[in-house]
This record gives C-alpha cells, sequence and structure tokens, in this order.
C-alpha cells in the first residue's frame, strides 16, 4: 500500500483530486467508484472546480457508489443519491443516466443487491475506487465481522455507525438500521483504490490499518491484499504511526 502524505484536509482532497482526475483524462471510458460521508466532500468540491476550470469532462464516465441507506428514497435529503447529486453530479457534465448508486427505496433490497453486481459487470469493473475509513475499520457499509468473500449484500449497520452517522439526521432514531453495501470482494475488484483518511479520530484506525494483521474483524486490512491501493492521510490522520 503507497502512503501519500497530505498536510491538512484540503492537500489530502487535492491529492485525491489529482488521482481521479488523471484517471478520467487516461482512460476511455473509466469507472469510478465513488463514496460518501464527510471525508470525500473537499474532492467532490476540487472535481467540480477542475470541471468549470475546463481541465476534467465526466462526459465518458460512469460511477458506481458503495452505499445507500435502505428505505430511503433519492429525493430524502439523507440518501447517498441525493447526497452525490448536490455535493457532484448537478455540478458537472457526467451524464445522469452513468451515475449509479444502490436504490435504497426498492422493493426487494435482496433483488437490488443482485441487481447491482450485475451493473457493476456491465459498466465493466471499477478502475478506481474511492474509500473512505470507519472509525471501526468499516469501508462501505461492511462493518467487524463481514466476510472477506462478501458480495453487494444488505447489512445491519453497527450502533457505533449509526451514532457516527447521526449527525447528518434529526435524532439518533432517524438513522436507517440497514443499508446496501458492496461486499467487500466486490471492492477488492476495482482495479486501484484510493483510501482518505482525515483528522487525529481516524489515526487509531489508520495506525491499525497500516500496522496491524489482515483480519475481518477490520474490514479495511483486506485491502493489504490488493495490488494497487493509494492511501491519502492527512497529519493527524498519520498522528499514531
Ligand atoms: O468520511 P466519514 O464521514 O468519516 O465516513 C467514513 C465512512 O463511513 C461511511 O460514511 C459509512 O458510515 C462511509 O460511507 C464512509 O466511507
Amino acid at each position: 500500500m503507497e502512503i501519500i502524505r497530505a498536510n491538512h484536509y484540503d492537500d489530502m482532497s487535492k491529492k485525491a483530486c489529482e488521482q481521479v482526475v488523471d484517471q478520467v483524462r487516461h482512460s476511455d471510458k473509466p469507472v469510478l467508484g465513488l463514496a460518501t460521508g464527510s471525508t470525500p466532500e473537499g474532492l467532490y468540491g476540487q472535481l467540480i472546480d477542475q470541471y468549470h476550470e475546463g481541465n476534467v469532462s465526466f462526459q465518458h464516465v460512469t460511477t458506481c457508489n458503495l452505499d445507500e441507506y435502505v428505505g430511503l428514497t433519492a429525493d430524502d435529503p439523507n440518501s447517498y443519491r441525493y447526497y452525490m447529486n448536490d455535493k457532484l453530479f448537478n455540478h458537472i457534465d457526467l451524464p445522469r443516466e452513468n451515475a449509479f448508486l444502490p436504490r435504497g427505496d426498492a422493493a426487494d433490497p435482496e433483488q437490488e443487491c443482485r441487481d447491482y453486481e450485475t451493473l457493476i459487470q456491465q459498466a465493466g469493473q471499477v478502475d478506481l475506487q474511492i474509500l473512505g475509513l470507519g472509525l471501526n475499520g468499516h469501508i462501505g457499509f461492511n462493518e467487524p465481522g463481514t466476510s472477506f468473500d462478501s458480495r453487494t449484500h444488505v447489512v445491519a449497520l453497527d450502533e457505533s455507525t449509526r451514532e457516527a452517522n447521526a449527525r447528518f439526521f434529526p435524532t439518533l432514531d432517524d438513522v436507517p438500521k440497514r443499508a446496501i453495501t458492496m461486499g467487500i470482494d466486490t471492492i477488492m475488484e476495482s482495479k486501484k483504490m484510493v483510501l482518505l483518511v482525515s483528522g487525529e479520530k481516524k489515526a487509531h484506525a489508520v495506525n491499525q490499518l497500516v500496522n496491524g494483521e489482515v483480519t475481518e474483524a477490520f474490514p479495511a486490512s483486506v485491502l493489504k491484499r490488493h495490488p494497487n491501493v493509494v492511501l491519502i492521510a492527512d497529519e493527524g490522520a498519520r498522528s499514531h504511526l
């Protein structure tokens, strides 16, 4: 795993933006795997700036997001579809029909998982996957204990994850209890991964990732088995290394 040392959050976002722009410029039909949460917001802001400055176009890009809450519709402000529209898709020239997330309001979430797997295969596999890191080592919504062989599936969210994400909802009770997430094996099929981590509160998780063993108890540790992973971590996130 290559570690790129960023000074601070904006620097991390800039360095991640360079990776994405490079990928988009040098592929005919790039497939980007995208993530939500607070961490990639700066990256998305930088991508919008690059687009407005005429440095990159997304007309030939397909995107597949990692996850979505079960039960939320696309127009629910807490859905990840809404987040992606608001933070990125509404501001760039990505054809909307090329922007995929699992449908949180699908009548049959299990079937939606199977359909999403098919969709990723049809898109032609993810060239570059953006990842954030949960405090407990989760990637996507793959919580500790998730099999490394997992494909896209419905998960029951850890209480700690619901609490961490409660800041986006009116109350903790409003945070959905289930989500659809790409599985770990699905994520590992990406050709390249860029893991973004910022801030001292993630320093413990970064240390466990870099120096700990590969174990299903810490899902992100699986990334050490992938040949092409870049960790972009700012000073706070690296403070326990
Ligand atoms: O970037 P944040 O908000 O710290 O979240 C880290 C990870 O947790 C999730 O938000 C899920 O809880 C992921 O989507 C994200 O990658």
